[in-house]
């Protein structure tokens, strides 16, 4: 569904970034709709802090475009202050208190929220006083997270921001990150290998795997366009069109396969079963994982590796 442009959070037009000649994310194309929380996931090195990096203007795109609140990412300072990025190591400054972020937070940022860190700093048991190079590895995320949240920002961008926290901080910070963004109507992206938070807090997906996005979408929508269908062997060789294999599977004389369908299921032969989520992000990373590496070629056709 294409949409109006002011109401994108995010668009990307064949967005591409290289290191060298390592292609980290190519051909990107999205379009995000605002206020929703987005889950990124993907096998390691598949290229999501690239886009997400790329989303904050950490770095510049190789080609292609990317916008951000119809404008290009970082454009001023107060297209700046209406994003919040938390990176994968979490940053902080290892001489300085929790009191001097918080201090440098309100210095830097005109929108910033001094009730709401203090309030973050309490619930999570940090001291004022405390110097951020002793804290735990989950005190500095719960840390970076606050100085985020406290900026007010329309969109936070979290690198992998539930990794260094124990089930219960996870659970907690999940809650927060859900309530701030309907409080303050935000949007949030989110990378994350545990496909259950994704499943939790998301209503968004992007699966990313080998520098290509292979599926994006609504969750909902996803879940109601793809099924696992189970019919014979020959059945699935020939479907009708519009329904396209993700990932096949066998079972004795029955095949199996999650697929996508633009079409109705109700004509398939065979019988068609809700999928999960985990199974159906699963699905796509088991077929880039059987499909040549598209980091392998160049656009002229040059093998990398
Ligand atoms: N600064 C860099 N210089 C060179 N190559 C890089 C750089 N940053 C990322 N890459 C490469 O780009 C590819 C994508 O990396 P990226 O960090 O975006 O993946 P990721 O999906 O975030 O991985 P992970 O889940 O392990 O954090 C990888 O092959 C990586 O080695």
């Amino acid at each position: 569904m294409l949409h109006d442009d002011s109401s994108l959070l995010l668009k990307t037009e064949r967005l591409s970034k290289r290191y060298g000649r390592r292609l980290a994310l190519t051909d990107c194309g999205l379009e995000i709709p605002r206020g929703r929380i987005i889950g990124l996931v993907g096998p390691n090195g598949a290229g999501k802090s690239t886009l997400l990096q790329l989303a904050c203007g950490l770095i510049s795109p190789t080609s292609g475009t990317i916008e951000v609140f119809g404008a290009p990412p970082a454009a001023d300072a107060a297209h700046l202050a209406k994003v919040g990025f938390v990176a994968q190591d979490t940053p902080v400054y290892a001489g300085l208190t929790v009191a001097d972020h918080l201090r440098m937070g309100a210095r830097l940022n005109p929108r910033w929220d001094a009730g709401l860190a203090h309030r973050r700093i309490d619930q999570v048991g940090l001291s004022l006083r405390q110097r951020a190079g002793r804290l735990s590895g989950g005190q500095r995320a719960q840390l970076a997270l606050t100085v985020a949240a406290a900026k007010r920002p329309e969109l936070l961008i979290f690198d992998e921001p539930a990794a260094a926290l124990d089930p219960l901080a996870r659970s907690g910070f999940l809650q927060n990150l859900t309530e701030f963004v309907a409080e303050l109507g935000a949007s949030a992206v989110l990378s994350s290998h545990l496909l259950s938070d994704v499943e939790r807090v998301c209503d968004y997906l992007i699966v990313l795997c080998d520098a290509r996005v292979q599926v994006a979408g609504d969750v909902d929508e996803l879940l109601v366009t793809h099924g696992r269908l189970a019919a014979p062997r020959d059945a699935l060789d020939r479907l009708p069109a519009g329904i396209e294999i993700i990932h096949p599977g066998n079972d004795g004389r029955h095949s199996r396969a999650v697929v996508r369908a633009d079409a109705p299921l109700d004509h398939v032969p065979g019988t068609v079963e809700k999928v999960e989520l985990e199974e159906l992000v699963l699905s796509y990373m088991a077929r880039a994982a059987s499909e040549p590496t598209a980091r392998a070629v160049t656009t002229a056709g040059e093998v990398l590796r």
